[in-house]
């Protein structure tokens, strides 16, 4: 095994003569491309949202990375655009480690995901968001806090879970394929939700939240319940939210209820991460055909408005709610298109999170010569 130094030495023995200047030009070199790596999903590089923590020469450069918000499904993606810049094999490893300290116990991000009307689809994009996240190598919670209809256990097939009391204070979460998963529904029967006043379900919704036993978690994803009421407004006042992810159909009226949500949480100073536009279209496999069934394009032009990312469109899609219904995930090899979407909407979650509090993270970059 060689080290750094090799790549400017051109020779596979280890160069001793290789001086401190050469070292750091390659560590600059390699840097440099990292920051010119995709901007849309790294807008500021992605040389600050990683440390490079070891770059070792040989055969092959192995590079050793580490990815300071869930982004590592772009792996393969680094390491080709590092081999054909360096123009040699790199092997790359990322990991993620999130340099945020814990915002609320021991969780680093708390997302809202949110919708100004019911049925627009946000409890379907809170999991598979939070999915995505933990497929982008992040430790990831959900909570249902959807008083009208939690949804949550039927989605990831935990109906009849019942969370078991840790102790007298604090409830076990359930576990679904490493998703830290606690729900209203666990806990009321059908019809016990939906005649609870306002503060009195964001009392027990706030208890839900603080009184789970939650594992370490870089980010627990919130489905909140719809609408732009006195239980909203509280939840999002109270709860230490890193930001707010809006669901909204492309339709005008959608749209309307939409902008109240983005509305509230401007007041109460939660951040919009972005919005997401769901049932944008339906692609027919019969005849190819797309169809803007509920319009086109009206989830975009609001998000371009009010100037947040348009994390992204999912169409109308049998699978999505065949797996759902099934309480089960999208499948990688399968459902290939809808993954890639879901995913490109969790890493600009995560990297707008990430950049959005980053102003001053070090960014610590170490080279070792083994
Ligand atoms: N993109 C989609 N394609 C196909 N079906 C979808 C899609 N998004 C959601 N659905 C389906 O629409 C129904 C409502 O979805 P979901 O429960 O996620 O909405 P919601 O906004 O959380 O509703 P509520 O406000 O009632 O909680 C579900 O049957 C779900 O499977």
């Amino acid at each position: 095994m060689f080290n750094i130094k090799n790549l400017f030495s051109g020779s596979k023995q280890a160069d001793k003569a290789v001086t401190e200047g050469q070292e750091s030009a390659l560590f600059t070199r390699i840097n440099q491309l990292l920051a010119d790596y995709r901007s849309d999903i790294f807008p500021v590089g992605l040389q600050q949202a990683t440390s490079l923590v070891s770059v070792t020469d040989g055969d092959t450069i192995k590079v050793e990375l580490l990815l300071h918000f869930a982004a590592s499904s772009e792996q393969p993606d680094i390491a080709k655009f590092l081999s054909d810049k360096l123009g040699k094999q790199v092997a790359l490893s990322v990991q993620v480690n999130l340099l945020e300290p814990t915002r609320h116990k021991n969780i680093k991000h708390i997302v809202l995901v949110a919708s100004g009307k019911g049925g627009v689809g946000k409890s379907t994009s809170a999991v598979n968001l939070a999915n995505a996240l933990k497929q982008n190598g992040a430790k990831v919670g959900i909570l249902d806090a959807d008083i009208y209809g939690p949804s949550i256990p039927l989605l990831l097939g935990l109906e009849d879970a019942k969370p078991e009391a840790k102790d007298d204070k604090t409830l076990l979460p359930m576990d679904k394929n490493g998703l830290a998963t606690q729900s209203i529904g666990f806990l009321l029967g059908k019809e016990d939700a939906t005649v609870w006043r306002g503060p009195m379900a964001s009392t027990a919704l706030m208890q839900l939240l603080n009184e789970t036993s939650w594992p370490a978690l870089d980010y627990l994803v919130v489905d909140m319940p719809p609408g732009t009421g006195d239980i909203q407004l509280t939840m999002s006042q109270k709860i230490p939210a890193s930001g707010a992810v809006i669901v909204t159909t492309p339709q005008d009226l959608a749209l309307a209820d939409a902008k109240k949500g983005i509305d509230m949480f401007n007041k109460v100073k939660v951040p919009i991460v972005g919005l997401i536009e769901n049932m944008s279209y339906f692609h027919c496999q019969h005849c190819n055909g797309v169809n803007h069934i509920f319009g086109e394009d009206g989830g975009k032009d609001l998000a371009q408005h009010i100037a947040v990312p348009l994390l992204g469109q999912v169409p109308l899609a049998h699978r999505i709610r065949q797996v759902g219904e099934q309480g089960e995930f999208l499948s990688h090899n399968a459902d290939k298109a809808l993954v890639a979407i879901y995913n490109r909407a969790a890493k600009l979650v995560a990297s707008h999170l990430f950049y959005q509090g980053s102003g001053s993270n070090p960014v610590e970059i170490i080279i070792t010569d083994d």
